[in-house]
C-alpha cells in the first residue's frame, strides 16, 4: 500500500512571505533543491484571493507532481482538490474534516501540548506537526518549545510520520531527524534564501544524510 505521507522536505510558503519575489518561482526553485510537498500557509487572505492564490500554485505543483497542502482552509483546499490540508489547535478539527471530505489524504495535526497525543484528533490525523521544535519569528503565538527532547518523547507516543517545524535550518536538521522527525518543514531557511534551490538542496542533504 502507498504511504499517506512519504515526504521528507516541506515547503510552507505564502505569497508575502517570499519578500517581493515570485512566490511561485521560489516554490518551483524549492523544489528543483529537494522539496517534496508544498503547504500554502495565507493566514490574511479573503477566501476568494486564498482559492486564486492556491489554483496559481497548484498549476505549478501538478509539473513536478508534488501534493499541495492547504493550511487551516477546508473550503479552499477542497475547491482546489488539494492533497490534503495542516491544522492546529484553533482551526476545524482533523475529526470533522475526516467526516465531510472523503478524498482527503493527507491531514496535518499541529502537536503543541503532550495531552493531545491521546485525543481522538490525533487518532483522526494522518501525520503530526511538532510545533514548534525551536521558537521562531515567524510563528509566535505558540505554546511548547519542544526541543529535541520533545521530538523523541513525541517519538516515542506514536509511529504516525512526525514533522519537525519551527526555525528548522541546515545546522540543526540533522539532530533533528536523529532525534525522531520524518520530515523537515520550513518557511525561512528557503523563503528568505539567496538561492532557494540551493537552500533546499543543502536541508534534503543533511536529512538524508540523517536517515
Ligand atoms: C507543517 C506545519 N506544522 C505546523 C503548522 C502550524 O499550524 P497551526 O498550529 O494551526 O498554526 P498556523 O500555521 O495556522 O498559524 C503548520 N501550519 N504547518
Ligand atoms: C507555521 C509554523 N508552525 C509552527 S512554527 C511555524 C513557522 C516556521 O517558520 P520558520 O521555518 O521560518 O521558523
Ligand atoms: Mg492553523
Amino acid at each position: 500500500m502507498k504511504e499517506v505521507f512519504p515526504y521528507k522536505l516541506y515547503l510552507v510558503i505564502s505569497e508575502e512571505g517570499c519578500a517581493g519575489r515570485d512566490f511561485l518561482q521560489v516554490a518551483e526553485q524549492a523544489i528543483l533543491g529537494g522539496v517534496d510537498i508544498v503547504q500554502l500557509r495565507e493566514k490574511k487572505a479573503s477566501n476568494s484571493k486564498f482559492r486564486e492564490i492556491a489554483f496559481r500554485l497548484q498549476e505549478v505543483l501538478v509539473k513536478t507532481d508534488t501534493p499541495l497542502i492547504i493550511n487551516d482552509n477546508l473550503e479552499v483546499a477542497q475547491h482546489v482538490g488539494a492533497y490534503g490540508i495542516h491544522v492546529g489547535n484553533n482551526d476545524v478539527t482533523p475529526s470533522q474534516i475526516r467526516a465531510v471530505w472523503k478524498d482527503c489524504k493527507s491531514i496535518g495535526y499541529s502537536i503543541e501540548y503532550l495531552a493531545q497525543m491521546k485525543s481522538k484528533e490525533v487518532a483522526a490525523s494522518d501525520c503530526l506537526a511538532v510545533s514548534p521544535v525551536f521558537k521562531t519569528p515567524t510563528k509566535i503565538d505558540t505554546i511548547t518549545e519542544w526541543g529535541l527532547e520533545g521530538v523523541s518523547q513525541i517519538r516515542r507516543e506514536t509511529n504516525k510520520p512526525l514533522i519537525a517545524i519551527g526555525n528548522m535550518n541546515s545546522d540543526n536538521v540533522f539532530e533533528v531527524v536523529k532525534a525522531g522527525a520524518d520530515c523537515i518543514a520550513v518557511v525561512s531557511a528557503i523563503c528568505a534564501a539567496k538561492d532557494p534551490a540551493m537552500a533546499a538542496f543543502t536541508l534534503r542533504n543533511q536529512i538524508e544524510k540523517a536517515l
